[in-house]
């Protein structure tokens, strides 16, 4: 590189990071609740720089709190053992010998990954699900989707005291059941009860697209909730993105500032969106 380029790129840098200065003052002791998708999650190398970010962020004053999927996993484990599941809108029926798969992929393997790439960047991860400290106690969704459940009572004290010790909570989506049982709780909706236990500043949403598309299949930078309600209505927004654009809706009611959909396998994704004027995705606030 000539050396003039190189000047260039110095005083592009020093901008950059001039500039987040509002940013960074804005976010200061902000909470952020992250959702990683399981699509999100990509090779080692994205997830190394996903980790990074967030270390990053814990180190810069914000209070970052990983919420996880992994549908994939979950989907390549059951099918190794030869176990069948569907999905209706977007959450999987959930039988007895489902629900252990589930609880043992999230809590164990996935879990864990996420907890070692924060650590090996130098911050302080750990694991937990819904049950731990009661985090998310569940009641059934639905007796047709079996063990799948919806949040009912949340007690993220443990969270707070997490933030004062500056570590990193990444949280399985598995609730606890009022009698025993074990939840399967769909990673975005469990993403919005955490968020709106917390009242947090912001919920970002990472998946694999660059964030809710219309009909056109352009991206909307901006929506509303009514907007959003339509667009589920005449079958635009499906599948995935259901249980994600009504989180979004749920989290606002619940007092979470506001939720970003965006993509999480763009490099650097969740800094551009906190710390530089390069908002990504499409963002809900409240109407
Ligand atoms: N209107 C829409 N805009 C964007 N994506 C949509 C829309 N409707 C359905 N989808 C689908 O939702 C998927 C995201 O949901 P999902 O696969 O559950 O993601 P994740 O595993 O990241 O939680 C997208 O990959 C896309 O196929
Ligand atoms: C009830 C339900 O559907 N639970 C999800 C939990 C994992 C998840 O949400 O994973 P993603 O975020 O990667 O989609 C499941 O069993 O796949």
């Amino acid at each position: 590189m000539k050396t003039q380029d190189m000047n260039r790129n110095w005083i592009a840098t020093a901008e950059t990071l001039s500039n987040a200065l509002p940013y960074l003052q804005r976010y200061d002791n902000a909470i952020v609740v992250i959702k990683l998708g399981g699509h999100a999650m990509g090779s080692d190398e994205a997830m190394d720089s996903f980790a990074r970010d967030v270390v990053l962020m814990r180190q810069v004053g914000v209070n970052p709190v990983i919420v996880h999927g992994g549908g994939p996993m979950i989907n390549a484990m059951l099918g190794k053992l030869g176990v069948q599941s569907e999905f209706v809108d977007g959450k999987r029926v959930t039988d007895k010998a489902t629900v252990e798969v589930v609880e043992m992929v999230l809590s164990g393997l996935v879990n864990k990954r996420i907890v070692q790439a924060v650590n090996r960047q130098g911050g302080t991860a750990v694991g937990l699900s819904g049950k731990d400290a009661n985090l998310m106690i569940c009641d059934q969704t639905d007796p047709a989707l079996g063990f799948v459940g919806t949040p009912a009572e949340m007690n993220p004290a443990l969270l707070t005291d997490l933030f004062a010790h500056e570590i990193i909570p990444v949280i399985a989506p598995i609730g606890a059941g009022r009698n025993g049982e074990t939840y399967n709780v769909n990673g975005d909706t469990a993403a919005g009860a955490i968020a709106a236990a917390l009242k947090a500043d912001r919920l970002l949403l990472l998946t694999d697209v660059s964030g809710v598309k219309n009909a056109e299949g352009s991206v909307l930078t901006e929506m509303k909730a009514e907007q959003i309600r339509e667009m589920i209505r005449a079958g635009v927004i499906a599948g995935g993105m259901i249980p994600k654009t009504e989180t979004a809706l749920t989290a606002i009611d619940g007092g979470v500032r506001a939720v970003v959909i965006l993509d999480g396998r763009a490099p650097n994704a969740v800094l551009l969106e906190l710390f530089t004027e390069h908002g990504a995705g499409s963002l809900i606030r409240a109407d």
